[in-house]
C-alpha cells in the first residue's frame, strides 16, 4: 500500500527504444499503435492507454470484494476522525493543564485522548490488514485472468514474444495495476477524508487563518502536475526494461548448456549488462524525479508552516488566540500536508501504473486464433443430416459425402470419436506471413491406419499437426473428425480425441507418476482423481518405461522438470508415450517421434510406439524414412503441397522426391541403403518389431548392448556404436 516510490525506483531510461527493434520485443507505439485484438499476430504492440481507460478495464476485477473496500474506507475515516479528535484534545490539554499548570485538568482530556488513540489504532490496524487482504486477492484474480487468457493464445504468440517479458508482465505489471485499482482507491479516499477532517477542524478553529493557508494549496497541485508527464514516460520505459532484464536472465538460464559449450559466458554477461544499464538509467532517473518532487513538497510545507507561525505570533500578541489553539491549528495544517502530499504522490503512482496497464491490456486484447464454436451444442442434430462445411465461413471445401451421426462429438461431455480424419483442400498461412505453409492439401485416414507424412524441412509437416489439433483454422478447406469440421467441435473434444506427441517432450515440474497421469483429462497436477497408480504403471509398462523408472532411486516419485530432466531423450520419449497410452485417444499425431535420439534409442521406442498406434488412426510426421517403410500410406509434402502419395514400395518405384529423400538419408549415404523389409507375420508387426537389435520390451526381450534401466551394457555405447545393421 505504499504510494509506489519503491517500485518506480526500479525503473529506467531508454529501454523502450532498444527493445523496439534489436531484441525482438515490442516496438514503441507510433506507427505500430495497435488495434485492440490484433496483438496475437505479431510481437505485442504498445497501445497508449489513458488513466481512465486503465481504471475502467481493471475495476470490474474488484467485483466480490467491493463490500470489503467500503469497510476499509469506513475504517480509514474512523482513523482520521480519531486523529482529529486527538488534536482537539491536545489543544484542550495545552490550554487547561499545561498553560495553567493544573494537574486536575489533565486527567479527563488525557483519558479521552488515550481512548481515542486506542480506537484509532484498532481502526488503522483492521483497515490496513483488510486492505492488504483485498489487494492481494485482486492481484491473484488479475494474475489468474491473465494466465488463463495466455493459455488460449496460439503457439506463434509465444514464438514472437519473449518469455521473460511475459513473465515480467505477469508479476511487476500486475502489482502496478493493484496500486492503481485497490491501493490507489483506498489510499486516495482515505487521504481525501483525512484532508477534509483536518481542513474542517482548522476552519472551525480559525477560519480566517485557515483560508490564508489554503491559498497555498495550489502550489502543491502545480508541483504534482509538472512531474506527471515525465514520470509516466520514465515508468513506461522502466516497465519494458524490467521485462528485458527478466528475458535475458530467463533465456540465459534456459540456454546455459549452449552458453557453456560455446564459451558464451562473456557474451551473455554483456547482454545482461546492456539491459541492466538501460534499467539502471531509468531507475536512477525515476528515483531522482521522485526525490526532487518530495524535496519540493517539503520546501512548500515549510513555507506554509512559517506563514502559520508568523500569523499565529501576531494573533497571540494581539490576544486573539491562545497558545493551545495555535498549536492545534499548526497541528491540523501539519496533518493536512501528508494526505495532500499523498494525493499528489498517488496521482503520480496512478500515472505510472498506466504503463503497466498498457502492457497487460496488450496481452488481454490479444485474441486466441481459435475459439469454441458458439453453436456446437445446438447444431448436433442438424450436422448429422447436412454438411456443416457448406455454411462454414472458413471452409472452401465441398460438403463431405458421408456424414456420420455426430451428436456425441458435438457435445461437451467427453466422448470418444471413431477416429476418421479427413483433410479437404486445406490451405493455410500463419498470421503475419504471406507464405502459404500448407496449400490445397487433401487426405483421409481411418482407425488402424498408419499414415506417414514426410518431406523436406519447412514443407509444412508440423503445420499440419497444428491444424489437426486446431491450434489454427485453415484459410480454406476443412479438416474433419468423424465427418465433422473441426471448427464445429468444442476444442476440448478435439484435443480429447486427437493426441499430439510433439517433437520436444513436454515435461511438468512434478513426479514421473504425475507426468504420466496428466495424460488423462482432469488428472490434476497434484491429485489423481481418475488415475490410479496401477493405471500409470500399466501405461509405463506398455511404453517400455516401467523398467528404467523402477530402477530410479525414487521410482515413480522421481521429480523431473522442464529443461532439467534427469532422463535421457529416449527415456523422456517413453514417458510421453506412456502419457499418450493413458490418454487413449482414437487419433494420434506423432511429430518427429525419433528427433534427437540416436539410432539405438530411436529403435527402442519403436515397439512402444507400435503398441500405442494399435487400433488408432496414426499420423507420423517424420524425416526418419525407415519409419515410413511400414506405413499404409506415405504423404510427401514439399513447400506446403502434397507432391506424392503411396506406399513405401510404390514411391520407391516411382522416381521422385520420396526416392531422393530415401536415398539421401544418413544410412543410405553410409552405404547401407537397404530399405527395411515390411514386417511379416513372423516379425509380429510394424516398425521393425522382431528385428534382432530392437530395444528391450516389458515382455522381457532384451536389446544386445542396452538395458531397460537405460544403462549401457559392456561393449556398447548410447550412441549405438554397436548397432549391427542400419534399420
Ligand atoms: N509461427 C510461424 N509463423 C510464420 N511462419 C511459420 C511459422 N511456423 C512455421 N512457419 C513456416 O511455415 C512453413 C512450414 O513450416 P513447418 O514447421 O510446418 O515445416 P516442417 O515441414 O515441419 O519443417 P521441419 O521438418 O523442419 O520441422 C515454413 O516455411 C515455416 O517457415
Amino acid at each position: 500500500m505504499q504510494a509506489g516510490t519503491g517500485r518506480e525506483a526500479r525503473l529506467d531510461g531508454d529501454a523502450g527504444a532498444r527493445m523496439g527493434g534489436e531484441d525482438g520485443t515490442a516496438p514503441e507505439a507510433g506507427v505500430f499503435a495497435a488495434l485492440p485484438g490484433a496483438a496475437a499476430d505479431a510481437p505485442i504492440l504498445t497501445r497508449r492507454v489513458a488513466l481512465k481507460e486503465a481504471f475502467r478495464r481493471f475495476w470490474p476485477l474488484t467485483k466480490g470484494d467491493r463490500r470489503w473496500l467500503i469497510l476499509v474506507l469506513l475504517l480509514a475515516i474512523l482513523a482520521a476522525l480519531a486523529e482529529t479528535v486527538a488534536i482537539l484534545l491536545f489543544a484542550q490539554l495545552t490550554d487547561n493543564a499545561l498553560q495553567k499548570g493544573s494537574v486536575s485538568a489533565f486527567w479527563s482530556p488525557a483519558g479521552k485522548w488515550l481512548a481515542v488513540a486506542v480506537a484509532g489504532a484498532v481502526a488503522g490496524y483492521l483497515g490496513n490488514s483488510l486492505a492488504a487482504w483485498t489487494a492481494e486477492r485482486f492481484v491473484m484474480r488479475l494474475r489468474a485472468r491473465l494466465f488463463s487468457h495466455l493459455q488460449t493464445l496460439p503457439p506463434h504468440f509465444y514464438q514472437r514474444n519473449r518469455h521473460g517479458d511475459l513473465l515480467e508482465r505477469m508479476t511487476g505489471d500486475v502489482d502496478a495495476i493493484e496500486e492503481l485499482v485497490i491501493s490507489g482507491v483506498v489510499e486516495a479516499s482515505a487521504a481525501v477524508f483525512s484532508a477534509l477532517f483536518y481542513a474542517a477542524a482548522a476552519l472551525w478553529l480559525r477560519w480566517d487563518l485557515a483560508l490564508v493557508t489554503f491559498f497555498l494549496a495550489p502550489l502543491f497541485y502545480v508541483a504534482t502536475r509538472s512531474f506527471t508527464g515525465r514520470l509516466k514516460e520514465v515508468s513506461r520505459r522502466a516497465r519494458k526494461a524490467d521485462g528485458a532484464v527478466t528475458s535475458v536472465v530467463e533465456e540465459g538460464l534456459v540456454n546455459v548448456v549452449l552458453t557453456q559449450a560455446y564459451n558464451r559466458q562473456r557474451d551473455e554477461e554483456q547482454r545482461l549488462q546492456r539491459e541492466a544499464r538501460t534499467w539502471l538509467r531509468a531507475s536512477v532517473r525515476s528515483a531522482r524525479l521522485n526525490q526532487f518532487y518530495e524535496e519540493l513538497v517539503e520546501v512548500l510545507e515549510t513555507v506554509c508552516v512559517l506563514v502559520i507561525i508568523g500569523m499565529g505570533a501576531w494573533e497571540i500578541s494581539a490576544g486573539r488566540m491562545t497558545l493551545g489553539q495555535l498549536l492545534a491549528f499548526a497541528a491540523f495544517i501539519g496533518y493536512l500536508f501528508p494526505p495532500i502530499r499523498n494525493l499528489g504522490q498517488l496521482g503520480l503512482t496512478a500515472v505510472a501504473a498506466t504503463a503497466g496497464a498498457e502492457r497487460l491490456l496488450e496481452i488481454l486484447d490479444a485474441k486466441p486464433s481459435v475459439t469454441d464454436p458458439a453453436d456446437s451444442l445446438t447444431s448436433a442434430s442438424e450436422s448429422s443430416t447436412t454438411s456443416p462445411a457448406a455454411d462454414s465461413p472458413t471452409s472452401g471445401a465441398k460438403p463431405s459425402t458421408t456424414i456420420p451421426p455426430a451428436a456425441s462429438l458435438m457435445s461437451t461431455a467427453p466422448r470418444r470419436a471413431v477416429g476418421e480424419v479427413e483433410a479437404q483442400r486445406v490451405t493455410f498461412h500463419y498470421p503475419g506471413s504471406r507464405h502459404e505453409a500448407v496449400h490445397d492439401l487433401s487426405f483421409a485416414a481411418g482407425p488402424g491406419e498408419l499414415l506417414v507424412i514426410t518431406g523436406p524441412s519447412g514443407a509444412g509437416k508440423s503445420t499440419l499437426a497444428a491444424l489437426l489439433l486446431r491450434f489454427y483454422d485453415p484459410d480454406a478447406g476443412s479438416i474433419r473428425l468423424d465427418g465433422i469440421p473441426l471448427d464445429r467441435l468444442p476444442l476440448a473434444q478435439i484435443r480429447r480425441n486427437i493426441t499430439l506427441l510433439p517433437q520436444e517432450v513436454l515435461v511438468l515440474h512434478d513426479s514421473i507418476e504425475q507426468n504420466i497421469a496428466c495424460g488423462r483429462d482432469n488428472a490434476t497436477h497434484d491429485g489423481r482423481d481418475n488415475v490410479t497408480h496401477d493405471d500409470v504403471v500399466r501405461a509405463a509398462r506398455a511404453a517400455d518405461a516401467h523398467g528404467f523408472v523402477s530402477a530410479l532411486p525414487d521410482g515413480y516419485d522421481t521429480e523431473i522438470a522442464p529443461g532439467t530432466s534427469r532422463l535421457s531423450g529416449g527415456q523422456l520419449q517413453r514417458i510421453a508415450i506412456a502419457r499418450a497410452m493413458l490418454r487413449d485417444a482414437p487419433v494420434l499425431v506423432l511429430d518427429e517421434p525419433t528427433t534427437g535420439l540416436d539410432a539405438l534409442a530411436a529403435q527402442r521406442i519403436l515397439a512402444p510406439l507400435r503398441r500405442l498406434a494399435e487400433g488408432r488412426t496414426t499420423l507420423v510426421i517424420t524425416h526418419h524414412l525407415d519409419l515410413a517403410a511400414d506405413a499404409d500410406r506415405i504423404l510427401v509434402l514439399d513447400d506446403g503441397r502434397l507432391v506424392q502419395s503411396g506406399t513405401h514400395t510404390e514411391l520407391l518405384q516411382r522416381s521422385g522426391l520420396y526416392a531422393s529423400l530415401f536415398e539421401a538419408r544418413p544410412q543410405a549415404r553410409n552405404g547401407a541403403g537397404r530399405p527395411p523389409a515390411r514386417a511379416g507375420p513372423s516379425s509380429g508387426g510394424r516398425w521393425g518389431e522382431g528385428a534382432p537389435y530392437l530395444g528391450s520390451t516389458e515382455s522381457g526381450s532384451t536389446v544386445p548392448g542396452s538395458t531397460e534401466s537405460g544403462a549401457v551394457a559392456p561393449g556398447a555405447t548410447e550412441s549405438g556404436a554397436r548397432l549391427p545393421e542400419p534399420w
